[in-house]
């Protein structure tokens, strides 16, 4: 059966306290008394952004002031096929109030969910769970000792997503050292991936694996880990992330690095184009630090991550 394609837009409006708003459909809906983002239908001559601008002041009463392009992502519901543009919306005028959804609650999104969640939503509210910056471990140059302490000073900062990439460490003392960092980051409600070993993922009970991008290209599937990203660093890889079904993706390098030296940076331009229209967040990596997190968001980039730059000395 074909079924027609309707473009929708969708605000997942972000209070500065992290929460996210969630409206529940009223009465006399399709899908009545499910969870949603505000948003709706985008009407003929209109962009996806414009959409939702006019959707937000009909449902909520607010006027948009700052949006940005985040996920798209396509799902076959009985009554139609459905292709949901998703926004960041950061900033708004007025108070949002429901005037059409039955209920509207400010969650946070480490919370569960609210149910029932309209269906096509498990994976945004997933990726809206994934930290906005991940740190990469350097024990194997910096020291393990040194890099313990790093861990200590950043999670107490409120870091909380740590990807443990340790090439230079023999697999004992790999080993040992990622058990330190999944029970430091758990203690915090962090989340932990290991790079490049499945296996050793689950044997330290981190969170998942992270993919270099030479095992994304030979994997005919998603490892079975609740979480899996990979690194990426064209179009082709980051589609095959998205095939995969992975739930974030790695992008670089924007800046040229230390660890890379004389391979020049993908700039913000090419980010964005790279990045546009894909179903999975996408965090940028490459010379970046913290403090380049709002030009990474408004490129288009879930957040960053960083090797050298997420360690303050
Ligand atoms: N607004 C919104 N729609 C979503 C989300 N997730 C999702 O699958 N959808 C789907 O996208 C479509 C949006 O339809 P809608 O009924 O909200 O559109 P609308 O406001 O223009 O209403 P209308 O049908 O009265 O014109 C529905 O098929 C809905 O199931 C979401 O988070 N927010």
């Amino acid at each position: 059966m074909t079924r027609k394609r309707v473009e929708v837009a969708a605000g997942v409006l972000l209070r500065a306290d992290g929460r996210y708003l969630l409206g529940q459909r009223g009465p006399d809906t399709v899908y009545a008394g499910y969870w949603e983002f505000p948003g709706g239908k985008v009407e003929a001559g209109e962009t996806p952004a414009q959409a939702l601008c006019r959707e937000l002041d009909e449902e909520l009463g607010i006027r948009v002031t700052h949006l940005r392009p985040w996920m798209l992502r396509e799902h076959l519901y009985e009554h139609a096929h459905v292709r949901l543009h998703f926004f960041e919306v950061s900033a708004w005028e007025g108070e949002p109030h429901g005037k059409v959804h039955s209920v509207l609650d400010w969650v946070l999104p480490e919370q569960a969910t609210r149910e029932p969640m309209l269906p096509a939503n498990g994976p945004i509210l997933k990726a809206l769970r994934l930290p906005r910056l991940m740190a990469i471990t350097h024990a194997g140059e910096q020291g393990i000792d040194a890099q313990l302490a790093a861990l200590d000073r950043a999670l107490a900062d409120g870091l909380r997503l740590v990807q443990v990439r340790e090439p230079a460490l023999d697999s004992s003392l790999r080993e040992r050292f990622a058990r330190e960092v999944v029970a430091r980051v758990h203690g915090c409600g962090g989340l932990v991936l290991l790079n490049g070993d499945p296996d050793l993922a689950r044997t330290v009970g981190a969170d998942g694996v992270h993919l270099p991008a030479r095992m994304l290209a030979i994997l005919n599937e998603r490892p079975d880990c609740p979480w899996v990203g990979a690194s990426c660093h064209d179009r082709g890889e980051l589609e095959r992330a998205a095939t995969l079904g992975l739930d974030y993706a790695l992008l670089g390098p924007v800046a040229p690095t230390a660890s890379h030296p004389g391979q020049a940076g993908l700039g913000w331009t090419r980010f964005t184009e790279l990045v546009a229209g894909l179903p999975l967040p996408v965090l940028a990596l490459g010379g970046l630090q913290p403090e380049n997190m709002e030009k990474a968001r408004d490129a288009g980039a879930h957040g960053i991550a960083a090797i050298r730059g997420a360690w303050s000395v």
